[in-house]
């Protein structure tokens, strides 16, 4: 991309950037799959697919638990009411924490150009947050084990404040913590969440094209613009 491209223009006017995780950064599906599919054995419920567990990620841990529990007893011809999902929940949610954090990263890959992203990003001047709305406890970690975690001043996980993505509130608090002001904060995500909460707290928002959008196609979400891989940001700041 020239010097004069969007993606150069938007550059120059930011001195942050909050990173999304999951389906931004790292491909976690493997990991959702394996500690889910572990969980479900352990509380002897059916099994789910990769495929009906990326349309239910994006909006944490408490929110995907709930809607494969929901899937499954579904699966089983239940007619299923919150109160079921409720009843199983806290056996499920100590099941899941400890098998996820027993193959965290595991089964997760860096997507392509990520690396390179960060750098250009870093080398551009940017301070960098990572914004993501899986636990604290599971995010620190898989950073740390793909070698991504030094990059970002910040990390901050769905846990960290009152109210998780789509709300502008995490995104007001990581530009409070980065020192920046959110019109000069360029949100980098996967999915309508991250991008509504952009738009809300006003920070410009760039979204990556392979990740997961509940299944939606992203490039019909509301953003300032759509990346095939972070790459494209080694090239913008050339
Ligand atoms: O754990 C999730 O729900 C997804 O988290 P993300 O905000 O990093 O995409
Ligand atoms: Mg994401």
């Amino acid at each position: 991309m020239s010097a004069t491209s969007p993606l150069s223009a938007l550059l120059s006017r930011v001195d942050a950037a909050i990173v999304d995780l999951d389906g931004t950064m790292v491909d976690t599906l493997g990991d959702f799959a394996e500690a889910l599919n572990r969980m479900l054995r352990e509380l002897a419920l059916p099994a789910i697919g990769a495929q009906a567990i990326e349309h239910m990620v994006g909006k944490g841990s408490e929110h995907l638990l709930r809607s494969v529990l929901a899937h499954v007893l579904a699966s089983q011809g239940q007619a299923v009411d919150a109160a079921q999902v409720e009843v199983l929940y806290p056996a499920a949610w100590a099941s899941y924490q400890k098998h996820y954090l027993a193959i965290n990263g595991q089964y997760a890959q860096v997507y392509p150009g990520v690396v390179a992203g960060l750098q250009a990003l870093q080398a551009a001047g940017l301070r960098l947050a990572c914004l993501t709305n899986k636990p604290t406890d599971f995010a620190v970690p898989l950073l740390q084990a793909k070698g991504l975690d030094g990059y970002f001043a910040q990390v901050f996980g769905g846990d960290s404040f009152a109210r998780k993505k789509p709300d502008p509130l995490p995104l007001l608090k990581t530009c409070e913590a980065l020192g920046t002001t959110p019109a000069r904060t360029l949100m980098l995500g996967d999915s309508s969440n991250d991008a509504q909460a952009a738009r809300a707290a006003g920070c410009p928002v760039v979204l990556v094209t392979y990740g997961y959008n509940h299944g939606q196609a992203v490039r019909a979400v509301d953003a300032d613009g759509f990346v095939d891989a972070l790459a494209e940001f080694a090239a913008a700041s050339a």
